[in-house]
């Protein structure tokens, strides 16, 4: 069995509650409260930051130029200035710029994107690539199933987020990532490789999470901003 599927199969249970989370059920019924999605998209703004630093710093560890190429067109569909999801999609949730500006990390956020940046400073090209494996690919995976399940939610934020990670748009770089952590001879990093993926897959569970339930926050802050 190839290592990619060889951990979705160690860690399925984790993977198939990830990718049918109520935060994510409820999103493709449309029944999701707008406070949940809304406290969730202020901190997947922040995550971003670390989301585009991380691959970034995966880009300058790249083997070759096809390799750097996949991680490029990933960085360029989240920096291109005409992708205005993000402030298209404040508006429509309420949140203004000064709010969605000054966001900060909930713990959560701020321990995922922290293990990103460590990853990225001390990680080796295919250790990113493992990280991505597991952002990209859980996104992709629970993208594609709403998708197929038909679901089209009328509000046009959860629409839009759904149809953002479907295999249009995010199947070639999770199918090559996955192709090419395959090809690559790790065996002797695999405990490190899981231990990634392990972490990675733990902290999107609890990203939902913080989100659906609004806690834990910081102790001596509400991280709950007043709708
Ligand atoms: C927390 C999180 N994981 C993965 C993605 C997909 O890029 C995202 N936008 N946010």
């Amino acid at each position: 069995m190839s290592l990619t599927q060889s951990l979705r199969q160690q860690h399925r249970q984790l993977w198939e509650r990830m990718v049918t989370h109520p935060f994510v059920y409820e999103m493709g019924e449309g029944t999701l409260p707008v406070i949940a999605f809304r406290r969730y998209f202020l901190q997947d703004y922040v995550f971003v930051n670390d989301l585009v630093a991380m691959t970034a710093l995966g880009m300058a560890k790249a083997p070759d130029l096809t390799a750097a190429n996949h991680l490029n067109q990933f960085l360029t569909g989240i920096l291109n200035p005409e992708n205005d999801l993000f402030v298209r999609a404040f508006q429509e949730l309420g949140a203004s710029e000064a709010e969605y500006a000054s966001a900060s990390a909930n713990p959560a956020t701020q321990a995922f994107g922290d293990f990103l940046m460590r990853v990225g400073l001390e990680g080796t090209f295919e250790d990113v690539l493992m990280l991505l494996y597991v952002t990209e690919g859980t996104y992709l995976d629970w993208g594609t199933r709403l998708l197929e399940a038909g679901k089209r939610p009328d509000n046009p934020v959860y629409h839009e987020w759904i149809e953002l990670h479907g295999p249009a748009v995010l199947g070639d770089l999770v199918g090559w990532i996955g192709e090419h952590l395959d090809r690559a001879d790790l065996a002797h990093r695999r405990i490190r490789l899981e231990q990634i993926f392990r972490t990675a897959l733990r902290y999107e569970y609890l990203f939902w999470e913080a989100a659906y339930h609004g806690h834990p926050g910081w102790p001596d802050q509400s991280f709950e901003a007043s709708p």
